[in-house]
């Protein structure tokens, strides 16, 4: 039996003009994703990576900013391996996000956190970038795929996915972190995600008391980008 509803006395409510509008954020995650012999050769690699090729990792628009972002970054490091695994899911992926990677090129690089290392909220992609024709702005989904030892050498370094909110996408005023709701992702051994660059996103503190670089949370992680021609 279905109840008559009486939503007169919602419709004479105003809307309040604070109200944050929040829904989760869609993200695809896929644990256990390479054969686990794949997975060992590159995190081995991940850890055999030369010291000299670890550089302080940098923020969007290539600045330093430790205050937004404490990590080391190799540019160079190699993961074919990793590229045609997803290869072989991107349909998938475009199917859940509601994108199209059609024509678009994968660029990565190896990211290492360590004790106290974290990467405070942000976007990959945002409007100042696509109103600045900025590089970033042709990134079209994010990938992470996360490398450690096991068990776990680290605590901590939770991807956390903060909901979109309005006012958040919109303009910032008026909405405090705080209030967003959020989900997080643990960055276990061999598994990825994948989220559309626009999401507010960010590495909680690692804690790795010993230290140690074989020791640290490694990702690779990176970006489908449109081609000039796409
Ligand atoms: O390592 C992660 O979990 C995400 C890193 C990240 O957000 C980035 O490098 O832009
Ligand atoms: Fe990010």
């Amino acid at each position: 039996m279905t109840e008559a509803v009486d939503t007169t006395a919602a419709l004479e409510a105003p809307v309040s003009a604070d109200a944050i509008w929040q829904s989760a954020t869609k993200v695809c995650r896929i644990t256990d994703f390479l054969p686990a012999p794949t997975a060992e050769g590159l995190l081995q690699r991940a850890v055999s990576a030369e010291r000299d090729d670890l550089l302080p990792a940098r923020v969007r628009g290539n600045h330093l900013d430790t205050r937004t972002r404490s990590s080391l970054a190799h540019r160079g490091f190699s993961a074919p391996e990793l590229l045609t695994a997803i290869d072989a899911v991107v349909g998938q992926v475009e199917r859940v996000l509601g994108v199209s990677c059609a024509g678009t090129r994968p660029a990565f690089t190896l990211n290492v956190h360590n004790d106290g290392d974290f990467y405070r909220a942000h976007q990959d992609v945002s409007p100042h970038d696509v109103a600045s024709g900025l590089a970033a702005a042709k990134r079209v989904v994010t990938f992470v795929y996360y490398l450690h030892r096991t068990p776990a050498p680290f605590t901590g370094g939770a991807l956390r996915m903060y909901d979109s909110a309005l006012p958040l996408n919109v303009h910032h005023d008026g909405l405090r972190r705080e209030d967003c709701t959020y989900r997080d992702y643990a960055p276990d051994h061999n598994s990825v995600v994948f989220f559309l660059p626009s999401a507010l996103h960010e590495v909680m503190p690692v804690s790795c008391p010993g230290g140690g670089h074989a020791n640290s949370r490694f990702a690779i992680n990176g970006w489908l980008c449109r081609t000039d021609a796409s």
